[in-house]
């Protein structure tokens, strides 16, 4: 390229960006909630120049300057963080039609998914059809013979490889990340899906999400991680190509099994309804017209990682803690004993219900180690005031999940985990339960709360109880040896273990 073309070019740019950062940067007096002073062009990104791992903890130490809502500039546009739950309340639940939109950036590809669209009648549409068609209680209770096998084929492995190890070690991440993702996996294709291809699908989904997971900003500026972690956006695109191959094939067979089905040949296959059957039937209200395959694709991995990793990351830190404290886990077993007795080999799904601790030591898991330390960026549809602040419409404004739950106001104690404390008649009140929704108060929000609130809360929570429950049914969990339970985070998409556990498991049965 010519020098003079270059140069052109690079000044043609510069000028764009001091033009933005005039026009788009606010002045004091539009009286944006305060923060640091934010630099020209660059805004606040400075405050992040050796990593963006530790967003959760530069955050914490601004709201501790500044109060609990702060504005950042990532470049020129303003991002609000929120770290009080009554202004959480306010917002989601009170005003929650205004707060339930997205950042235009955050849609890197544009795709047609939930978790990206705007607040509107295609995200209506597809939220939806995902929560009456699939997560309906009704409809959860369909998929309990895929979650049967999967857990029997779980225990197998377990109790195989601790049969084999010396000492009864097993690492056991894994294994739940494989056993969530298959789970999904059954809903989402329905249940003749092989093993072969599970595996197939989970490898490259997780490498997806650990890539995604890599480009540690991507949550908070999606279009700048996306030049910045050029390598790793490679990756992703080789990635989807990847996903493209193994699932489209996939959704095609089903839209084919469905058409014969409709012609009255063959009403056997089509008896587990999967999330691509209803997603072939899904209508786009605003250009009438049904999702083409690319579409059903992008939902399908949506599906698949919105309840792989959040609830296998979950899974383990409860596991660990019930390694961590015996006394918990002696606990557990003994209410299920109660319950069921001696005689049965697994927990059912119908006798969960009757277990009051077993709830509190799940509640207090999603309390004490949300996966999720911010919501998914949102914005508001309106210049809205919060607390005396201006929210403004061109902006993304943000909630710290994580504050909420180990807020020492309301919890006390809120490091330890205590699943006792979900019993107390305080958290139950009217005796219908503590309420994960905050509809009527926010005292911690894993899932979120309002319009947004994610639609899969009901089905993470009777996963994590159900194979929670087998898994100290089936097994007494031991620390190993003298090394203690390391409770070291590493923060990824989601929270995760950073040492993850191993621990020594011997059949009860
Ligand atoms: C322990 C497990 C899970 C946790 C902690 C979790 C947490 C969250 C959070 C914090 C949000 C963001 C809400 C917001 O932006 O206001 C969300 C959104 C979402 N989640 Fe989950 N989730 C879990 C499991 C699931 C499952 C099992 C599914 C599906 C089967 C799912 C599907 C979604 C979808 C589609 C959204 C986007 C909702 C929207 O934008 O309207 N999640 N989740």
């Amino acid at each position: 390229m010519a020098v003079w073309l270059f140069i052109s070019i690079s000044i043609a740019v510069i000028l764009k960006l001091i033009f933005n950062y005039l026009t788009q940067t606010r002045k004091p007096s539009q009286n944006l909630p305060p923060g640091p002073h934010p630099l020209p062009i660059l805004g606040n990104l400075f405050l992040f120049r050796k990593s963006f791992n530790d967003l959760h903890g530069i955050l914490e130490s601004l709201h501790a300057k500044f109060g609990p809502i702060i504005t950042l500039y990532f470049g020129s546009r303003p991002a609000i963080f929120v770290a009080n739950r009554y202004l959480a309340h306010q917002a989601l639940v009170q005003n929650g039609a205004v707060f339930a939109h997205r950042p235009p950036a955050f849609d890197i590809e544009e795709r047609v998914v939930i978790t990206t669209a705007s607040y509107g009648s295609t995200w209506r549409v597809l939220r939806r059809n995902l929560t009456a068609e699939m997560l309906h209680s009704s409809r959860l209770k369909s998929y309990s013979h895929a979650r049967k096998i999967v857990l029997g084929r779980l225990l197998m492995l377990l109790k195989l490889q601790s049969d084999q190890s010396a000492d009864h070690s097993v690492q056991v991440m894994d294994q739940f990340r494989n056993s969530m993702f298959s789970l999904l996996a059954f809903m989402c294709f329905g249940d003749e899906l092989e093993d072969q291809k599970i595996k197939e699908i989970g490898d490259v989904e997780r490498d997806m999400m650990r890539t995604f997971g890599e480009m540690s900003m991507v949550s908070i500026l999606p279009k700048v991680a996306m030049i910045m972690f050029y390598k790793q956006g490679k990756k992703l695109l080789r990635l989807q190509d990847e996903a493209r191959r193994l699932i489209i094939p996939l959704i095609l067979d089903r839209k084919k099994v469905k058409q014969e089905h409709k012609h009255n040949t063959n009403k056997q296959r089509l008896s587990m309804s999967s999330y691509v059957d209803t997603l072939l039937d899904v209508k786009l209200p605003e250009e009438n017209r049904s999702l083409n395959v690319e579409e059903i694709l992008g939902l399908c991995s949506e599906f698949l990682n919105g309840g792989t990793d959040n609830t296998s990351a979950l899974l383990l830190w409860i596991m660990a803690n019930l390694v961590k404290y015996p006394r918990i886990q002696e606990k557990l077993f003994a209410e299920m004993k109660r319950v069921i007795g001696n005689q049965e080999k697994m927990v059912k799904e119908d006798d969960l219900h009757k277990m009051p601790y077993l709830k509190a030591v799940i509640l207090e898991g999603l309390r004490r180690h949300p996966p999720l330390r911010f919501l998914i960026p949102h914005a508001v549809t309106e210049d809205v005031v919060l607390n005396g602040y201006l929210i403004p419409r061109d902006g993304s404004v943000n909630f710290m999940i994580g504050d909420m739950g180990m807020d020492p106001k309301v919890w006390e104690d809120p490091m330890s985990f205590t699943p006792e404390r979900f019993l107390s008649r305080d958290l139950n009140k009217d005796g219908e339960g503590f309420d994960i929704t905050g509809s009527k108060e926010i005292k911690m929000m894993p899932f979120g709360a309002g319009r947004r609130i994610c639609p899969g809360y009901a089905l993470a929570i009777l996963h994590l109880e159900y194979f929670v429950a087998n898994l100290v049914w089936s097994f007494e969990w031991k620390p190993r040896g003298e090394y203690d339970v390391n409770m070291e985070e590493q923060h990824e998409f989601s929270v995760r273990m950073k040492h993850p556990l191993q621990a020594l498991l011997y059949p009860r049965f």
